[in-house]
């Protein structure tokens, strides 16, 4: 199975011999160590990649592939390190190459790439997150000298959080307003709203702040102590005009401003830009949870509690509670592996032929998944954690600092809830359009069959407890789906009463849990779609018996757990009973080919370190365990 789900093996072997060879970079107890000493594991660590040879500048803006694949390695090895090459190469870099022109790319890449200019990605201000359209921070043209003069016109407007910036960086990508003279020369100022300014920071040689420039340190966090986030103030801070970063707009000696945009679209294509992001942090978000998995399911195998009383204890995973948890999960594991996969194929499509359409796909796929799969895997880590009992609890099992680390996946690069909402306002876009006739690209196709799919479902169908038919793709794909298109339609049509009262913004807001589930439910039928074709494709019989087993379990355990399908008697009450049955059948079936479903995610025991979770430990569970807690094992 790992040969199936690993295209990029030898990328993924590499660099887990590099870290083998620096075992100093793999603590056994990421909490034990002070936040300088993290930070330190974090510049060590990224330096170990580098000096292998690899470029994650070129991967990121080249073969975007290995960049993903990168972060998803990573993420198990250390996830502030993972952060941190997501803050210089997607965040830093990937706005420079991305927002910037040709001779920026040119004049930076190098650098960039060689961490000789390590660098931020200032969008955030203290009081302005996710509504960036709302951010303070100035950058006025001076037209004499011909410089823009950057300023924080109060505290609100402090940049805030910025990853790389209270110790590291030289330089940043600033999110400022652009204010140039108005043309008719009344002395006015006119406002184009945010746009993105190379800013130095830090003196080349001496690493002193540069004029003008204030940083502290955000200190410690929840989690990824490892980032040095810091608060940045500019004060008449002043960089050569060029700096503006020019793609989506041009601003002439003078101050004549043009873009080939309208604002709201110039706005939608600079943000449009930093997709490369999310899809990096669902690849990590992704590597988390495997490897959470591993831990959970491995231990699960192993562990033994309580047993007839004529017999022999047996092994927690074998109680049906544990299975109903664990197997589940791995089943939306695999569904999010091939998902992600899926996304990143798109992605790369979308660099390739630069198709607005796919743009367009690629964004609102990628926002949804980011906040599908961050969501799901913060949840997923705390039920890992307590599968495993006491013992989940010792930090040298990992899941404290994973859970701490990887809860910010929710927030950051978008929050989780206004991301969702991106998805649902396309899916209301895709829904008016196929009245008007217009094309309709292919990951929307279903929406098409809107009318046919929220039918009220064939008496017949809805009563049919046959087990073939529950485990036809045809029923599952179609249920999944028909649960979009009926969450869909009935949105628009709320929202359509609504908007006449309370206006658009509020009749939004009224709709929002319908909203957000109407996202999920798109998500989820992604997801089922990526896994069967992940199944189809699967020559291996034995493994395609797994995967199917899993999508069908990935599948069936949204229609038992969503009302929606009993509200509108999809389902009738006795094939909601068989359906919970099968989950039961397909939980235990699974139960016994769960180790090597953990293992084809191939996450060798020096990266995953935690004792109770080796493959190396299966015979002799606890002898690990006692060694790092500094007790031999007993012979
Ligand atoms: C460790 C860390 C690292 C970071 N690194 C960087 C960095 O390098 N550069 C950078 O620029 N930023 C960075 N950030 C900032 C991060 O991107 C923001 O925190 C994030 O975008 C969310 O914004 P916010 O914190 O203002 O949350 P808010 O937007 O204030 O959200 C607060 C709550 O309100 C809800 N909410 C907000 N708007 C809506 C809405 N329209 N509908 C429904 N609910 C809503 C949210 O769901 C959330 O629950 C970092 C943050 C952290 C914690």
């Amino acid at each position: 199975m790992e040969h199936y789900l690993d295209d990029l093996r030898s990328l993924k072997l590499e660099v887990y011999e590099l870290f083998r060879q620096h075992p100093d970079l793999l603590p056994p107890v990421l909490e034990a160590l002070t936040k300088e000493q993290q930070r330190d594991l974090v510049r060590k660590c990224m330096h170990c990649i580098l000096d292998a040879g690899y470029s994650p500048m070129f991967f990121f803006n080249t073969d975007f592939k290995k960049y993903f694949y990168l972060a998803e390695l990573l993420s198990m090895i250390d996830l502030s390190t993972t952060v941190k090459l997501g803050v210089q190469y997607s965040l830093w870099g990937g706005s420079v190459m991305n927002l910037g022109t040709e001779r920026h790319r040119k004049q930076y890449f190098e650098d960039i790439d060689k961490l000789r200019l390590p660098g931020c990605f200032a969008m955030t201000e203290l009081r302005h997150g996710s509504n960036v359209a709302a951010l303070q921070t100035e950058a006025v043209l001076d037209v004499a000298t011909d410089e823009w003069v950057i300023n924080t016109p109060d505290d609100g407007a402090l940049k805030w959080w910025i990853g790389n910036a209270a110790e590291d960086g030289k330089m940043g990508t600033v999110f400022a307003r652009l204010k140039v003279p108005a043309p008719d020369g009344s002395g006015a100022v006119d406002d184009h709203g945010v746009h993105a300014f190379i800013v130095p920071l830090r003196d080349m040689a001496s690493h002193e702040l540069l004029p003008g420039v204030d940083i502290r340190d955000c200190g410690y966090k929840v989690g990824l102590n490892g980032i040095d986030n810091g608060m940045l103030r500019f004060t008449n801070v002043r960089v050569a005009r060029e700096n503006l970063l020019d793609r989506f707009a041009t601003v002439e000696r003078g101050g004549k401003y043009s873009s080939p945009f309208t604002a709201s679209k110039r706005f939608a294509a600079t943000l449009g830009e930093l997709t490369g992001g999310r899809v990096g942090l669902t690849t990590a978000s992704v590597g988390v949870l495997k490897g959470a998995l591993t831990i959970a399911v491995r231990y699960g195998a192993q562990r033994q509690q309580f047993g007839p009383p004529d017999g022999s204890e047996i092994a927690v995973l074998d109680y049906q509670s544990q299975q109903q948890k664990l197997m589940p999960m791995l089943a939306t594991c695999y569904a999010l592996h091939f998902t992600k996969n899926f996304l990143i194929e798109q992605y790369v499509e979308m660099k390739r032929t630069k198709d607005e359409e796919l743009v367009a796909d690629v964004h609102s796929l990628s926002a949804g998944l980011k906040a599908y799969t961050t969501g799901y895997t913060a949840s997923a880590l705390s039920i890992c954690r307590e599968c495993c009992g006491g013992h989940g609890y010792a930090a040298v099992n990992r899941f404290g600092a994973l859970r701490s680390d990887h809860d910010i996946f929710q927030t950051f690069e978008g929050d989780n809830t206004v991301l969702l909402q991106q998805v649902a306002a396309m899916l209301l876009k895709r829904y008016k359009e196929q009245f008007s006739g217009a094309p309709i690209s292919a990951t929307y196709n279903y929406l098409r069959q809107w009318a046919a799919d929220t039918l009220p479902p064939n008496p017949l169908v809805s009563h049919e407890t046959d087990m073939r038919h529950l485990r036809d793709p045809a029923f599952l794909v179609r249920s999944l789906r028909y649960r979009t298109a009926r969450l869909l339609h009935t949105a628009a049509l709320r929202l359509r009463k609504h908007t006449r009262r309370l206006g658009s913004f509020h009749a939004w807001n009224k709709c929002l849990p319908h909203l957000l589930a109407l996202s999920r439910a798109h998500i989820e039928s992604v997801m089922l779609d990526c896994f069967l074709e992940g199944v189809n494709k699967c020559v291996d019989a034995e493994c395609r018996k797994a995967l199917k087993a899993m999508a069908d379990l990935f599948a069936l355990q949204r229609i038992q757990s969503d009302i929606i399908f009993r509200n509108d008697d999809y389902v009738a009450p006795e094939k909601q009973k068989a359906i919970q049955r099968l989950i039961e059948i397909l939980c235990s079936e699974l139960r016994s080919v769960a180790v090597p479903l953990v293992d084809a995610f191939s996450i060798p025991d020096h990266i995953l370190r935690a004792p109770i979770g080796l493959a190396s430990g299966q015979s002799d569970p606890y002898s690990a365990y006692l060694q790092s807690m500094g007790y031999a094992a007993s012979a």
